[in-house]
């Protein structure tokens, strides 16, 4: 049990690294020709997962935060456990198909009971794949060209996946089937592929060429989803609150949804300096941004006029079926709540005080909960999720 005290929260923060750049990064420089320095790294969980998931194909070193990789001979025979990591689960399973000799790759917790097989059945086409339980074993070649179709509406990270995959072999088409979910997402692979050297073109269908060259050296941006948490608490408790770095471009529009509903929130020089209050509800679609939904929902939760979030259906493929998840903490905090076709419709302000939060064993739901408590008081039963992305956040809110 973790409890914190209600109270303003104020300071200036190092804006949390984002999780997703870190892993796009440390991928693409396990995979590229030169040597690579990776600057501004968080030992977190998930990135732990990746640099396991690359050291079979990569020369590695590191020291604190900054992390040097470039490629060398595979091994033949590997194996690692990516334990709670979608990303490097579905990257690392793509990837090691296109990699001569065998692959086991490890999953646990939470992600065991995720999505895979619509990558594994897109990646039969190519290759020998098994899953068993706890387990997938790839049995990698030397691919030509490929030319895949795969759903779109499950996880973003199986195109993902198969655009390392056609960095690395040469050559590769990904076609995405229906509605496209966590597109940002997408777009930050392509991004991240194009610092790289690699040609991509996202349309219709995907189109990327290899191959990857290092940049030399990259700084990890930093994270709105996860400053985002800050944001809310810094506004809801009347506090003054200053975040330090350059955001990653996937989700910093999102800081006016927080305009929108109040925040007075400036960047100058790198500085984001954040203030106001939540005094209007807002109507959003976050479907292309799903990480946003838990600091969103709890700014909606703030104001008195009805917010809906929508384009949410697929958190229920996450660390927890996050559609039920976010509604417990908000229903905890005695905030009016309702899910409907897709859509969280949300009515506050909060009713409750010293509130007992549970994070149903998600990190992002553990957040949500730490930033409600420094609003309203209370405690969180478990912090151990929490460092799958963001270790530090409890020296935050801890105060
Ligand atoms: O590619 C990525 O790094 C991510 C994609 C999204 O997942 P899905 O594409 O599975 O929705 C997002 O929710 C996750 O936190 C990170
Ligand atoms: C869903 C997440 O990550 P992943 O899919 O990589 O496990 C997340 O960080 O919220």
């Amino acid at each position: 049990m973790f409890c914190i005290k209600a109270g303003r929260l104020e300071g200036k923060f190092a804006a949390p690294p984002s999780k997703p750049y870190s892993q796009r990064l440390l991928l693409a420089s396990a995979l590229a020709e030169g040597e690579t320095v990776i600057r501004g790294v968080e030992w977190s969980d998930d990135f732990t997962a990746m640099f396991r998931a690359v050291q079979p194909l990569a020369r590695l070193y590191c020291e604190g935060g900054v992390v040097k990789a470039s490629r060398r001979e595979p091994d033949f025979y590997r194996s690692f456990n990516v334990m709670e990591s979608g990303f490097t689960l579905r990257t690392a399973v793509a990837v090691y198909a296109g990699v001569p000799g065998i692959t086991a790759v490890y999953y646990g917790g939470t992600l065991k009971g995720r999505p895979i097989d619509e990558l594994v059945e897109a990646l039969r086409r190519l290759t020998a794949v098994e899953k068993t339980a706890g387990a997938i074993v790839v049995e990698g070649r030397r691919l030509e060209e490929f030319d895949v179709e795969i759903r779109a509406d499950i996880s973003s990270q199986y195109i993902s996946g198969l655009m390392y995959l056609a960095a690395h072999v040469g050559r590769g088409i990904v076609r995405p089937v229906g509605e496209r979910k966590s597109w940002s997402f997408v777009e930050a692979t392509a991004e991240v592929l194009k610092k790289f050297g690699a040609h991509v073109e996202l349309g219709e269908t995907i189109e990327v060429e290899g191959p990857l060259r290092s940049p030399r050296a990259v700084d990890v941006p930093s994270d709105f989803s996860l400053a985002a948490f800050l944001v809310v608490a810094g506004v809801a408790t009347g506090g003054h609150v200053e975040l330090l770095g350059t955001l990653a471009e996937v989700d910093k529009w999102a800081i006016d949804v927080f305009r929108q509903m109040g925040a007075d929130i400036t960047i100058d020089n790198g500085i984001m300096r954040v203030g106001g209050v939540f005094t209007r509800g807002v109507d959003v679609d976050l479907g292309r941004n799903p990480d946003l939904v838990m600091p969103v929902a709890l700014a909606a939760a703030m104001v008195e006029e009805e917010s809906a979030i929508r384009g949410v259906d697929h958190l229920r493929y996450k660390e927890s079926d996050r559609v039920a998840t976010v509604l417990d903490v908000l229903r905890r905090l005695g905030v009016e709540v309702r899910y409907d076709k897709g859509a969280i419709y949300i009515r506050g302000p909060p009713t409750k005080r010293e509130v007992a939060f549970q994070t149903h064993g998600d990190h992002r739901i553990g957040l949500m909960a730490l930033a409600a408590a420094k609003i309203v008081g209370g405690c969180v039963d478990d912090l151990t999720p929490v460092a799958k992305s963001w270790p530090s956040s409890i020296l935050y809110f801890k105060g």
